[in-house]
Formats: C-alpha cells, structure tokens, sequence
C-alpha cells in the first residue's frame, strides 16, 4: 500500500542546539534504514521549506502508524498522510491494471 506523507518540522526555537542535532542523527539513521528496506521509496525535500514530501510502501495501516510514530522527530512533525491508488493511465510498471 502505497501513501503519500507530507511532514512539516516544526522544532521549538529553544531547544538546545544538541539536543536537536541528536534528534536529526537519529531521525536520518531511522529513515535511511526505512529507504533501505524499501518501506520508504522517496524522500523529497520542499523547496524553501523545512518539510519534506514522501512515498511510503508498507502492508497496512497499523505499519504506517508504526514506521510514522517511530521516528525520533515524530513529536516535533506535523504530518499529512494521503493513501495513493493507481491512476489509470500510469504507464504500467510490470503490475497489473486495476
Ligand atoms: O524532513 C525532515 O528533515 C524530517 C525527516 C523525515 C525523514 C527524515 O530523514 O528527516
């Protein structure tokens, strides 16, 4: 199942510097382990904006919420999750139509 997150950070100007460059060394080693075992196919970073746009893979709901809620920036994000369906007239990538 695919969807689509679009996570805007939101970090309290007073938090010490440390503590925030903690929370991005982990945030990063959490979302690359994500890209690496495929649940997380593109991370897109918003121009102009501390935000990104992603693609999500993961086999329901509940793992969405779990992969989201885990990361270590997840009480500093606001996010908005879209799920996706093939559109279509999306040139066929070796799947089915539906
Ligand atoms: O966009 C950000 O910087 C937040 C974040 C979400 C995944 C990741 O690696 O960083």
């Amino acid at each position: 199942m695919l969807f689509l997150a679009e996570m805007e950070v939101r970090l309290p100007p007073d938090m010490p510097a440390e503590h925030a460059d903690e929370l991005k060394a982990r945030e990063r080693e959490y979302s690359q382990a994500a890209q690496r075992d495929g649940r997380w196919p593109h991370l897109w970073r918003v121009a102009g904006r501390y935000a990104n746009v992603s693609v999500l893979d993961v086999g329901s709901i509940d793992e969405l919420h779990e992969l989201l809620s885990g990361l270590p920036l997840f009480p500093y994000l606001d996010i908005r999750v879209t799920p996706l369906a093939r559109h279509p007239n999306a040139i066929d990538r070796g799947e089915s139509d539906v």
